[in-house]
């Protein structure tokens, strides 16, 4: 029955990550345990791909070989790997079983085996049984068989993205461009994915593309990735942020100068534009570019040429630009700070990037990766999120976007730490130590609720994203810190609700609160019978 599910997999036609998921949860099903997570070796670290039984930040995580002994031990064999439930190895999901999260792994059954594609490692299976003995010698030799079944979806999916890869080099005999990863863009959300396939394809043309979006939705991060997936990868990528450009030296910086152009140019120097020959020039903030080095870079787009200042002769260069600003660019041109015509040559591939508010549990993904970045940090055993700093970190509205998010969780980190939080233990981080309280959150209407959203993305349904929607601004209100703290307890509910399906024991063990006391609450917020 199992071998029957992932062989009729193997020979239809499924989104990567669709198969892998669906991959996971049949391996889940046929060994009834906790957990089963994907993960693929990406460089010193283990990146989750496909997770079933853990909770959704887990996406998130990035699980450092060298912290990780379990991990090192399953990678470092061809066999399966056990571990028994009194090892003393700690476990990287710690914290991060759905159904007990916060809880430490104490007593359980463990196990993984490395996986290899082409010859080389691809990654580890891991499975977590929450009861010991679930995995005997017989379930040890399954996991062994069964290897060999998922190397073959994973090389299904490799090779879609091959394929993927070769159309996107089709016109010329390159080999598909090797992905780096550093500055690796996080997100699951439909918004994300289809936007990085957009990426993809414009990052293949010579196109200018101008990124726009609010202050920390990561549009540098998008224009490394347009550089790095560019036939200029090779080349240099230099980054000009035009705010920071003083005007008197602006041109200079930009198209460099002459000895002796200006007191104190002891030597000549190139520009930024000569820097990024070749490869890429990305123009940061564009809109604060003084109106007189508009015109200058207008030329320069124009013609492929600059003039270093005090030469006479213009130099040739060959670049590609990318522009990134926060601003309405258009609001400038009507209001005659930004240049017309060099709004028109920069604007020729806008790129919107949403925002953090606009990408569902998204949120947690990031989260997830920043906890993990915490705890590696400081030296901690393991770092999550309270279902209800879930629910808060879903309903924030997020001004500051993945910046914000960022900062929040190395804060909360660090003040849970400074409240006498050992080391040692598994550090839950509750709602309160965000320190979201007072801020604004999106209302229900826009934040649909984190459960719905949740269940929406995972059944892999149209959303709202899908339906374009998304692009209508969210409406938004200020709400009262009372209200905020009602609108995240509601939240709270409902997830653990869902999590539980529908049971309020195990609920109130969720949220670890007392039975009565969450029905008590449930009945005075609303919630009871309506979830
Ligand atoms: N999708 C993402 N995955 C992982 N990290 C992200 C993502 N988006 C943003 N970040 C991180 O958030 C921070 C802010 O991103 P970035 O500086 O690229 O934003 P920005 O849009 O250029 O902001 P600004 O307009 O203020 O310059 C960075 O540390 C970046 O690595």
């Amino acid at each position: 029955m199992f071998q029957d599910t992932l062989l009729a997999d193997l020979a239809v036609e499924l989104p990567s990550a669709v198969r892998l998921q669906r991959l996971v949860v049949t391996l889940r099903e046929y060994f009834r345990c906790g957990a089963v997570c994907l993960l693929q070796l990406k460089g010193e670290a283990l990146t989750p791909v496909a997770v079933d039984g853990l909770v959704h930040e887990a996406l998130g995580r990035r699980f450092v070989i060298a912290q990780h002994p379990r991990l090192a031990a399953i990678l470092a064999s061809r066999r399966t790997v056990s571990f028994p439930p009194d090892s003393t190895l700690p476990d990287p999901y710690d914290g991060l079983i759905e159904q007990h999260p916060g809880e430490p792994l104490h007593v359980h059954d463990c196990m993984g085996i490395s996986l290899h594609e082409a010859g080389e490692t691809w990654g580890v299976l891991t499975l977590d049984a929450l009861c010991p003995g679930v995995f005997d010698r017989q379930a040890e030799d399954d996991l062994q068989r069964f290897t060999l079944l998922v190397e073959a979806a994973v090389r299904m999916t490799r090779l879609e993205q091959d394929i993927r890869g070769l159309r996107l080099v089709r016109h010329d005999s390159e080999t598909p461009r090797r992905r780096h990863d550093d500055g690796e863009i996080l997100g699951q959300s439909m918004l994300i994915r289809r936007l990085l396939e957009e990426l993809d394809v414009v990052a293949d043309s010579e196109l200018p593309v101008l990124l726009s979006g609010e202050t920390g939705v990561g549009k540098e991060l998008f224009a490394r990735r347009l550089h790095q997936q560019s036939p200029r990868a090779a080349a240099p990528l230099v980054h000009v942020n035009c705010a920071a450009l003083p005007e008197s030296l602006a041109e200079s910086e930009l198209f460099g100068h002459v000895k002796g152009a200006f007191s104190g140019a002891d030597t000549a120097r190139p520009g930024r534009f000569e820097a990024a020959h070749g490869g890429t020039l990305f123009l940061d903030e564009i809109g604060e570019l003084p109106l007189a080095i508009q015109a200058k870079l207008l030329r320069a787009l124009q013609n492929g040429e600059i003039q270093r200042l005090g030469e006479d002769t213009p130099r040739r260069v060959d670049v590609r630009i990318i522009a990134a600003t926060n601003r309405h660019l258009q609001d400038g041109v009507r209001d005659g700070h930004f240049r017309a015509d060099l709004y028109h040559r920069l604007s020729v591939y806008p790129v919107p990037i949403p925002p953090l508010r606009k990408r569902g549990s998204d949120v947690l993904v990031l989260a997830g990766h920043f906890l993990e970045l915490n705890r590696a940090r400081l030296g901690l055993r393991s770092l999550r999120l309270s279902a209800q700093a879930e629910a808060t970190l879903c309903a924030y509205e997020w001004p500051g976007n993945v910046r914000e998010l960022e900062h929040v969780i190395s804060r909360a980190a660090i003040k849970a730490l400074s409240r006498g939080a050992a080391r040692h233990e598994i550090i839950t981080l509750e709602a309160e130590l965000l320190d979201l309280a007072q801020a604004p959150l999106l209302n229900d209407a826009s934040s649909q609720g984190l459960s719905q959203r949740l269940s929406q993305e995972r059944s892999q349904e149209p959303t709202q994203e899908r339906s374009g929607q998304d692009n209508a601004a969210p409406e938004q209100h200020r709400m009262s810190l009372q209200e905020s703290v009602t609108q995240a307890q509601r939240q709270a509910i409902a997830l653990a609700l869902e999590a539980n399906r529908g049971n309020w024991a195990a609920a109130a063990r969720h949220l670890n609160v007392d039975p009565s006391n969450l029905h008590k609450l449930a009945r005075r917020l609303g919630v009871k019978g309506a979830v």
